[in-house]
């Protein structure tokens, strides 16, 4: 993220003062960041003042019907900008990066909607999850792949010349079956048919039900017409991830499905942009972002996806970006120090660590404006 010219440019002193809102609006939850528009030049490599960090539900309009999405939204954006002790007169610039965000008419509507909530000439940005996702692990930089696997999965990825081309991400009916509600809605499938005499036995039968407190595989039905949206099905992949952890074989397998799922999904993007090189071994970062890559110990779903990759590129150079749900900090550090070799992450201990894509958004927004700037300095 190198390379920004504090004081060099004139806009920097135009932005004394200003915010700058990063948002990643999920199908579970949906976060804001607020960071000083006026950067100063990071103290070390990937280092970001975050001034606050705001959280709340379903931004996905997929899920829950575009007033709920935006009014979400709104409400995520002013709380942030409450923790910040400032208001919507300081925002400088916007970057909207929210799932189910796909076509250039769902962009429009959006930036069509935030022009009408800050006032002034704040500038916006609207974008897929995925985009922010990979500027969160790459620290601004739009190049190599991301792979999210939350709810929903997608696998996105951009080249040095600004190609890209994406995999997946088109819903569980569309066959996104690596995603967190691929993964349950398997679960669930293999709890009815081992009830019926279709299927094996599996101890996910017995997880899920004492989980969704019912007292038979009857009941699931009732339970799935109740409500079918995604998340709430897909909230039940850490059953099981904790019926493969103790050996349960159906379990495993569906795991082991969504790993292959989800590597295929990078591999077809890869390829496609041929990220790896025309021998198939030059190094490429890939940014796993989402609550079913997020490390479990025993059953460890991003590193068997990491595998799975390397086998077919054995350059992938993996990021992982941490997180550090400490939000009742009004003002602190994100240090990200990514080794070009490995691209490992490490942070300091006396620090925060806070790298996600809320930052990547931010960071995007960040960059747009640096460069609208330069552009019109003639610079
Ligand atoms: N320890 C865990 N291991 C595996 N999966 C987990 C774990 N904890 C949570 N999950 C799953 O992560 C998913 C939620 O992740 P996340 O919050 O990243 O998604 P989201 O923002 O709702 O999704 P999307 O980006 O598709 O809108 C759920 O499917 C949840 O069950």
């Amino acid at each position: 993220m190198g390379g920004y010219e504090n004081g060099d440019s004139p806009a920097a002193a135009a932005w004394e003062g200003g915010v700058i809102l990063g948002v990643d609006g999920g199908t579970t939850s949906t976060v804001c960041v607020c960071l000083p528009a006026a950067m100063p030049p990071p103290e070390a490599p990937g280092s970001v003042a975050v001034l606050s960090r705001a959280i709340a539900g379903c931004s996905n309009r997929n899920s829950v019907g575009e007033n709920a999405a935006l009014e979400t939204l709104e409400q995520v954006m002013m709380q942030a900008l409450t923790m910040a002790n400032t208001d919507r007169s300081a925002v400088v610039a916007v970057c909207l990066s929210v799932s189910g965000v796909n076509h250039p008419s769902d962009q429009q509507r959006m930036l069509d909607w935030i022009c009408n909530l800050f006032p002034g000439n704040a500038k916006f940005y609207v974008e897929n999850d995925a985009v922010a996702a990979l500027a969160s692990g790459t620290m601004g930089k739009l190049h190599g792949c991301v792979l999210i696997a939350g709810t929903g999965s997608i696998a996105y990825g951009v080249t040095e010349d600004g190609k890209v081309a994406r995999a997946a991400g088109a819903g569980p009916v569309l066959g996104d079956w690596g995603s967190g509600y691929g993964i349950a809605a398997q679960a669930l499938t293999a709890v009815i048919k081992a009830h019926d005499g279709r299927g094996p036995q599996t101890n996910l039968t017995r997880d899920i039900i004492r989980k969704l407190e019912i007292s038979s595989p009857d009941e699931l039905i009732g339970w799935a017409y109740a409500d079918p949206s995604w998340a709430r099905i897909a909230a039940l992949v850490p059953v099981v991830v904790s019926a493969a952890e103790d050996g349960d074989k159906v379990a495993n397998t569906i795991l082991h499905d969504a790993v292959q799922e989800l590597a295929e999904s990078v591999v077809a993007v890869v390829r496609r942009l041929t990220l790896c090189g025309e021998d198939g071994k030059d190094q490429f970062p890939l940014v796993l972002v989402g609550g079913v890559l997020e490390g479990n110990k025993k059953w460890d779903i991003s590193g068997e996806v990491i595998k799975c990759i390397s086998k077919v590129f054995p350059g992938v150079c993996p990021i992982r970006p941490e997180v550090s749900m400490r939000t009742n900090i009004r003002c602190y550090e994100v240090y990200l120090i990514s080794h070009c070799n490995s691209l490992e992450i490490e942070h300091s201990e006396a620090l925060d660590s806070l790298v996600e894509p809320a930052i990547g958004a931010a960071l995007l927004a960040w960059s747009h404006l640096r460069k609208e700037s330069k552009l019109q300095n003639g610079s």
